[in-house]
C-alpha cells in the first residue's frame, strides 16, 4: 500500500525499528507520535490508558501486537460515528459551507464527479456570488465533472436567490441532487451566518435540505476547527469533509475532529485532482493510518 503523508505507519516503522519487545520507551515514543499526528492530548491519553490496560491484562510483550491493538482501538473510535450520506430525497439538496480556501469548490467538483459514477443527475449552484472568480471556478469544475450549473444572473446577486433557482431547476428538470456552493468569508461572521440562514430558509421553502457539509482543511488541524466553530453552532451541519489530507502529517485530526464536534466525517479529499475524493470508511482509514 502506498505511503501517505498523513499515515502513521512510517512513524511506526522508524519508532520500532529493531525493537520487538514493548519497553517504557515504546510508550514514550507512542505518546510523542500520537501528539505529533494531532490526536490531541485527551484522545492520546485515552488511547494510551486503554492500550496499557490491555497489554497488562493479556500479558502482551510484542510491539507488533501493540500495533494491531492500536489499529483496532482507532478503528473502533472512528466507527462510533456514522459516515453515511443521506441522499434519498429527490432532489437531495446539499449545502457546502466552510471558511475561505478550505477547498469547498474543489470538493463540489470532485463530489459531483463521484456521484455521477452512481448515475445521478446533478446540478450545482454558484451561491458564492461576490467573487466572479468563484463562479468561474465552480463552472470549470462543473464542466470537468460533466454536470449542470446555475449561475447568478449578475455579480453580487443575493446568494439565497441563486440557491432558490438551483433547487427550482433541480425540481423542474428532475435532477437527483443539487449541490450549492456558498461563500466562506469570515470577516463579517454575523453577516455570513445571517446569509447562510437565509439560504437555508429559502431552500427549505421548496425542499428539505439533505446534508449540510462543513469543509475543513486538515493541514490547519485544531486551529482550523476553531475558525469553523460558527458554522457548527449556526449552520445545522450534518457532516464533515476533510480536505488536503494528502499534504498533512496530521492523520490523527480525523479522530479528534469527530470527537470534538460530535459530527461524522463523510468525505475525505486527498489531492487536487477530480478523482481525489473518497467516502470515509473507518476500517480502511485505520489500516492506512497505522499500517
Ligand atoms: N492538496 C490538496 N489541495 C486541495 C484539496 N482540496 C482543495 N485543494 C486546493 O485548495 C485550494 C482552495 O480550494 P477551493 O476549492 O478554491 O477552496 P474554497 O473553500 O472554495 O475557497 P473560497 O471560494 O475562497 O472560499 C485550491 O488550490 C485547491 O486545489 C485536497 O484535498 N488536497
Amino acid at each position: 500500500m502506498a505511503e501517505r503523508s498523513w499515515s502513521f505507519s512510517n512513524v511506526f516503522q522508524s519508532m520500532f525499528r529493531g525493537a520487538e519487545q514493548i519497553t517504557e520507551d515504546t510508550w514514550d515514543d507512542l505518546e510523542t507520535a500520537l501528539i505529533s499526528a494531532d490526536f490531541g492530548p485527551e484522545i492520546t491519553d485515552a488511547i494510551l490508558g486503554e492500550l496499557r490496560a490491555q497489554v497488562d491484562r493479556h500479558r502482551v510483550t510484542e510491539v507488533k501486537e501493540l500495533r494491531r491493538m492500536l489499529r483496532e482501538s482507532i478503528e473502533e473510535r472512528l466507527a462510533a460515528f456514522d459516515p453515511t450520506l443521506h441522499l434519498s430525497e429527490r432532489p437531495a439538496v446539499i449545502l457546502v459551507v466552510g471558511v475561505n480556501g478550505v477547498g469547498k469548490t474543489t470538493t463540489i467538483g470532485k463530489f459531483a464527479r463521484y456521484l455521477k459514477t452512481f448515475d445521478k443527475k446533478i446540478v450545482v449552484g454558484a451561491a458564492d456570488t461576490f467573487r466572479a472568480a468563484a463562479v468561474e471556478q465552480l463552472a470549470t469544475w462543473a464542466d470537468r465533472a460533466g454536470v449542470d450549473i446555475v449561475r447568478p444572473q449578475q455579480q453580487g446577486q443575493d446568494p439565497a436567490s441563486v440557491a432558490f433557482q438551483t433547487v427550482e431547476r433541480a425540481k423542474n428538470d428532475d435532477f437527483d441532487i443539487a449541490i450549492i456552493d456558498t461563500a466562506g468569508r469570515l470577516q463579517t461572521k454575523g453577516g455570513l451566518m445571517d446569509e447562510l440562514s437565509k439560504v437555508r430558509r429559502v431552500v427549505e421553502k421548496q425542499s428539505p435540505i439533505a446534508e449540510v457539509l462543513l469543509v475543513l482543511d486538515a493541514t490547519t488541524g485544531q486551529n482550523g476547527l476553531a475558525q469553523a466553530e460558527a458554522f457548527i453552532e449556526h449552520a445545522g451541519v450534518t457532516g464533515l469533509v476533510l480536505t488536503k489530507l494528502d499534504g498533512s502529517a496530521k492523520g490523527g485530526f480525523v479522530l479528534s475532529v469527530q470527537q470534538k464536534t460530535g459530527l461524522p466525517i463523510k468525505l475525505v479529499g486527498q489531492g487536487e485532482g477530480i478523482g481525489d475524493l473518497t467516502g470515509f470508511t473507518p476500517h480502511v482509514f485505520a489500516q492506512q493510518l497505522i499500517g
